[in-house]
């Protein structure tokens, strides 16, 4: 009989990863966006994962400003349609620190042309993730300090507490358009601070006494 699968191996499954765009306040502020009144939602394949130690991230073919996203991501346990946020925190299973790479060259173009951002944010490599971290290791999802240096230098750097819509809201959120599976990622938006790296970078980030991890920035796909 085949081995059950194992939810800290979520990213082995094939199920969906769904980003959060702009919901830390600071974050909008410095872009020049306007405080979103609903989550402003994409997908990203999971194609795109790259767990820790297997190699570089990468931006797409061409792209000349690659930016880093640190993210909180939820994982989610156990699945469903039109979740009520107060039984939302119920679907957590767990949580891993993420970068939601995009290339800003590419996105900067999509949003010119009022297309989908696909080649900006679905890269193989798009999406570093650290090891996997049990819903029991963060009593507060909402109080989580966060950051990311780029060789050493930090550029971004939050509590997640600057988040517009909090966890359970966004899975209450999503799932009154889309099933919630097991195995689920959920990208919960970046703070301020984003910014281009080159090949060779050395991209560190850690939610402090929860988890760290690094990666290497490589050459475009
Ligand atoms: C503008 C973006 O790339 C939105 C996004 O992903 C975010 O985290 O904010
Ligand atoms: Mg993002």
């Amino acid at each position: 009989m085949a081995a059950p699968l194992k939810l800290s191996r979520f990213y082995e499954w094939g199920r969906k990863i769904v980003g959060v765009g702009r919901n830390y306040r600071a974050h909008c502020a410095e872009l020049g966006n306007p405080v979103p009144k609903e989550p402003v939602l994409f997908l990203k394949p999971t194609t795109c994962y790259l767990p820790e130690g297997k190699g570089p991230t990468r931006g797409p073919p061409g792209c000349t400003e690659l930016h880093h996203e640190v993210e909180l991501g939820v994982v989610i346990s156990g699945g469903g349609r039109n979740i009520p946020e107060d039984r939302a925190m119920d679907h957590v299973g767990g949580y891993v620190l993420a970068l939601d790479m995009t290339a800003r060259d590419y996105q900067a173009i999509a949003k010119e042309k009022g297309i989908p951002w696909t080649w900006a944010k679905c890269f193989d490599t798009a999406c570093p993730i650290s090891e996997f971290v049990p819903k029991e290791k963060v009593s507060d999802p909402q109080d989580l300090n966060m950051w990311l240096k780029v060789n050493g230098e930090v550029r971004q750097k939050t509590n997640t507490d600057d988040m517009i819509f909090t966890v359970p809201y966004i899975i209450s959120y999503i799932s009154k358009m889309m099933t919630l599976e097991r195995g689920d990622l959920i990208l919960t938006g970046t703070p301020m601070g984003v910014s281009g790296v080159q090949p060779n970078d050395e991209l560190e980030a850690e939610i402090e006494g929860v988890v760290a991890m690094k990666f290497t920035v490589g050459d475009t796909l």
